[in-house]
C-alpha cells in the first residue's frame, strides 16, 4: 500500500473564533466543512503548503503557528491530517473555492458538519480555544 500523503489544514484564529470553510467539491465531500489547506506537494515545507494553499483558496497571507493534535488518518487511510494554527498577516478571507465561510467560536464548533477526519482535531480546538 503507498504511503499516506500529508494534508495540511489550517486553524485560523482570530481571538477566540477560527475559520471553517465549506467544500464546493467534490461531490461526495461537499457542504462538508474543513480547514482551509490541501496536499503538501513535493519539495515544499508544510509551512509552505499551507502559506500557498491559505493564499490560493482563501486571497490572504497568514503566519503559521502550533500544530493542533496530532495526525489523523483521513480519506480511508489515503492520506494524514496536520492541523497548525495560523494567524492572519494580511487581506480578508474570501471563499474563491470553497462554498462557505464561517468564523467558529468554541461553542459554535459542533455547528457544522465537519469532515468526518476532522473530528479528533475540532475536539483539541475547543479545548485550546476555551483554555
Ligand atoms: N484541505 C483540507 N483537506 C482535508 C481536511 N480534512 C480532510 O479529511 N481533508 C481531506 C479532503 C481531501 O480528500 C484531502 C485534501 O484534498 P484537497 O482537495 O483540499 O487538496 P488540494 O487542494 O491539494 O487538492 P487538489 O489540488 O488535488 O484538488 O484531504 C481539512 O481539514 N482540510
Amino acid at each position: 500500500m503507498n504511503e499516506p500523503k500529508v494534508v495540511v489544514g489550517a486553524a485560523i484564529r482570530a481571538g477566540d473564533r477560527v475559520l471553517a470553510a465549506a467544500r464546493a467539491y467534490p461531490p461526495e465531500l461537499a457542504g462538508l466543512w474543513e480547514f482551509p489547506g490541501g496536499k503538501v506537494e513535493p519539495g515544499e515545507t508544510e509551512t509552505e503548503a499551507l502559506v500557498r494553499e491559505c493564499r490560493e483558496e482563501l486571497g490572504v497571507a497568514i503566519a503559521v503557528g502550533e500544530r493542533v493534535g496530532g495526525d489523523l488518518a483521513t480519506g480511508g487511510g489515503r492520506y494524514l491530517l496536520r492541523v497548525y494554527f495560523a494567524e492572519l498577516t494580511a487581506g480578508e478571507p474570501h471563499a474563491k473555492e470553497h462554498a462557505e465561510l464561517r468564523w467558529l467560536g468554541p461553542a459554535e464548533l459542533d455547528s457544522v458538519p465537519w469532515l468526518p477526519g476532522n473530528r479528533p482535531a475540532v475536539e483539541a480546538l475547543k479545548a485550546l480555544l476555551s483554555a
